[in-house]
């Protein structure tokens, strides 16, 4: 065995500059074998490795102790860092993108208005929005596709809490620039005509010209005594310090609604997609799920909108969705970067290389998830006896998604009224998916529906 000196460059290969290994890992991803792909350099170089991904050397690592390592250090090892698709696109005053104190301070803004406290008087607001979507994309129709309809659900969720934005042209040309921007994300930063990352910066453009509007309308609103609650962005524009300035700056408060909105509402879709697809394929599960839903809406004859108190009794479709989010997580990984030259597990990583963490590998582990490929939801039977830093779909440490909260209300309103209220059959039996960088079910899972009643 070779002895291991600090100075050791991992193993692997950079590749060619520029472009390195993401057009491989890209086409694993949109084959559903990423998972694989990186399981086979894990058994030629072991579970450090280095590559170039999306113009940046990077080092690949896994596992309890890695992701610890990438969620918990603090920022004088590493700090968050996109790859530069992400960072151009949604733009460099994003938390994504700021360290420390500016992040903790965009951090604190963004989570009061996040924290359950705040959501749960939102709980009734989100409820009609998801009875407007089932009347007006669901009801007299015999078949659906479901992934885009539940991309627009969740959009439209969040355009109306967060940004207050109506349904409307508005409303449309945003959700038509997010989906631009989001196809970009993940993409070789190449900004000539007609590449995907070149659509996505004209899109994220249109979007901050619209955006700058909307905050311009929204302070009239305030200044004329409207509520500071009223959505995200008035919140944050009525933050203010003890010399009565604006905390967050006007570049910050649209690089950051840019962010939510593509951390809010692609993530929630998939979520839903993949538990719709679970409960035609596990008729057990599904039955469980059916009765404890079918109990709160008996409990609403003359249809009352859901409460917090309902959702506390949800206990069990949550972990179905947990085991879903185990097992089909929206997020594939992402990156870190080493702002100094540091030693990890022997190896020498260089100042500014990226660290890529992944969220799957982990959780499909068999020593910490035993029999993983199995969907066990009694497995989150007691959350806190899980390892830490093993079950990652939203992240750990002080970056976890502060979405959390915001995820489980929609996609628990969301699954009420689609499983009281629709029997569906799938139209289409091939069961894998793509990522791209999100997964995609095959043909967007298809649907046969039928309108149910309460028995
Ligand atoms: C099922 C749904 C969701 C999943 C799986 C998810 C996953 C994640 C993950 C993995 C991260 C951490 C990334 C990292 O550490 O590099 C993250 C961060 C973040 N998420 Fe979510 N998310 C979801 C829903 C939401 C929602 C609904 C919102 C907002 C309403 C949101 C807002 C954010 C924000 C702002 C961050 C950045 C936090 C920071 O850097 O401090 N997410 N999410």
């Amino acid at each position: 065995k070779r002895k291991r000196s600090p100075q050791r460059a991992p193993p692997g290969s950079l590749g060619l500059p520029l472009i390195g290994q993401s057009l491989g890992l890209l086409r694993a991803m949109r084959s559903n074998t990423a998972e694989e792909w990186l399981r086979k350099r894990i058994r030629k170089y072991g579970p450090i490795s280095k590559m170039r991904l999306f113009g940046k050397p990077a080092v690949f690592i896994y596992g309890q102790a890695a992701n610890k390592f990438v969620f918990a250090s603090d920022s004088s090892n590493i700090v968050n860092q996109q790859v530069k698709s992400v960072s151009s696109i949604l733009g460099d005053r994003c938390i994504l993108e700021l360290t420390g104190e500016d992040h903790k301070r965009v951090r604190d803004a963004l989570v009061s208005f996040l924290k359950p406290e705040s959501l749960k008087q939102y709980v009734g607001k989100m409820d009609e929005e998801v009875r407007n979507h089932l009347e007006m994309h669901w009801h007299g129709k015999q078949q659906v596709t479901v992934l885009p309809l539940m991309k627009t659900l969740t959009f439209n969720i969040i355009c109306s809490l967060l940004f207050g934005v109506e349904r409307g042209t508005r409303r449309d040309k945003l959700a038509n620039d997010f989906r631009y921007m989001i196809e970009g994300m993940w993409s070789v930063p190449v900004n000539l005509p007609f590449t995907r990352y070149n659509r996505s910066l004209q899109a994220s453009a249109r979007a901050q010209k619209l955006l700058k509007v909307l905050i311009g309308e929204k302070r009239v609103d305030l200044e004329k005594g409207a509520s500071p609650r009223q959505d995200l962005i008035t919140c944050l524009l009525s933050i203010r310090n003890e010399k009565d300035e604006q905390v967050i700056s006007e570049k910050e408060i649209i690089h950051n609604v840019m962010l939510i909105m593509v951390a809010g509402y692609d993530t929630s879709s998939v979520l839903l997609t993949f538990l719709l697809r679970l409960f035609a394929n596990y008729p057990t599960i599904y039955a469980a799920v059916l009765q404890e839903q079918d109990e709160i809406a008996r409990r609403k004859p003359n249809g009352e909108l859901l409460t917090w108190e309902d959702l506390a009794k949800m206990k069990y479709t949550w972990k179905v969705a947990m085991e879903t989010l185990r097992m089909f997580p929206p997020i594939f990984g992402g990156f870190r970067k080493v702002v100094k030259d540091i030693e990890y597990g022997g190896y020498f990583i260089p100042k500014d290389w990226l660290i890529f963490w992944v969220t799957g590998i982990t959780q499909m582990d068999d020593t910490i998830f035993p029999e993983p490929s199995k969907f066990n939801p009694s497995r989150f039977e007691n959350p806190a006896s899980l390892p830490p830093y093993c079950f990652i779909p939203f992240g750990g440490g002080p970056r976890i998604c502060p979405g959390y909260e915001f995820a489980r209300i929609e996609t628990l309103v969301s699954i009420h009224y689609l499983i009281t209220r629709f029997t569906w059959n799938l139209l289409c039996s091939d069961n894998s998916f793509s990522r791209d960088p999100m997964p995609v079910p095959t043909k967007g899972l298809p649907v046969q529906i039928s309108p149910r009643k309460l028995p």
